[in-house]
């Protein structure tokens, strides 16, 4: 039966800062690529063997799956990256700071924008110095202006369906390395966790989350494998 780690990038210059962060290329600090080293440490001592390897098209993702494989001995695993699996695009919250915007708009609207499953946050102005619609890497794509987790979630599935769930059924393991949101995204439909739940859902930074799947892609299992930054976890389907 496959085996599936996901792993949420390490701290984020942006994390540092406590500033929401979404689609901006905020790269990893120092803490944030120790993280993620230890993350391949974690993996490789836990005896998982991954085939083949996923991230999003964001340098702090790409730079976690990197120095995991690294760590693992496993950096000639085949890659294959995709906006699908960015962090969810935070809109006109996008380079603001976390606290401040709590000042203003008080602790229970900032919470909503954070962790509600379908209220996104205002969307981002046209010409906003963090607008990425330009940037190459989105050629072709219809870069959001915002996404709530739900948008997140719709965005994410098909690339899901299309190329990651037919590597897991043919009874390959596969490592994701992405991001608090996709991630969060992608455990809401494996565990089949519902609305009003999901919002008490946080993965952390570079503690890689171990799932066994059946055939059917039906989670069997599940830990963090660095238990002493371990979050709860929902129960299983
Ligand atoms: O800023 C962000 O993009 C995310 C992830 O770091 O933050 P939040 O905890 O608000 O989902």
């Amino acid at each position: 039966m496959p085996t599936l780690a996901l792993i949420r990038h390490g701290q984020s210059q942006w994390n540092l800062e406590n500033r929401f962060t979404g689609w901006w290329d905020a790269d990893l600090t120092e803490k944030g690529e120790a993280e993620a080293k230890r993350a391949g440490e974690l993996l490789k001592a836990a005896g998982f063997e991954p085939r083949q390897a996923f991230s999003s098209v964001q340098t702090r993702a790409i730079r976690t799956l990197w120095l995991s494989l690294t760590a693992m001995g496993r950096v000639w695993l085949p890659v294959e990256k995709h906006w699908r699996l960015n962090e969810r695009h935070y809109g006109g919250l996008t380079g603001l700071d976390k606290k401040q915007t709590a000042e203003k708009h008080g602790d229970e609207q900032v919470h909503i924008w954070r962790r509600s499953y379908d209220v996104p946050p205002p969307p981002m102005e046209a010409g906003s110095e963090f607008d990425l619609s330009k940037d190459p890497r989105y050629d072709g794509v219809d870069v959001p202006a915002t996404e709530s987790l739900k948008l997140t979630l719709e965005r994410v599935l098909p690339f899901w369906e299309s190329d990651i769930a037919p590597v897991l059924k043919s009874g390959t393991d596969v490592v994701i390395a992405a991001h608090g949101n996709s991630l969060r995204a992608l455990v809401k439909h494996l565990f089949n966790v519902p609305d009003e739940t999901i919002t008490g859902v946080e993965i952390p930074t570079g503690n890689p989350l171990l799932i066994e799947l059946d055939a059917s892609l039906k989670p069997t299992g599940a830990r963090y494998l660095d238990e002493a930054r371990a979050t709860e976890l929902p129960t299983l389907p």
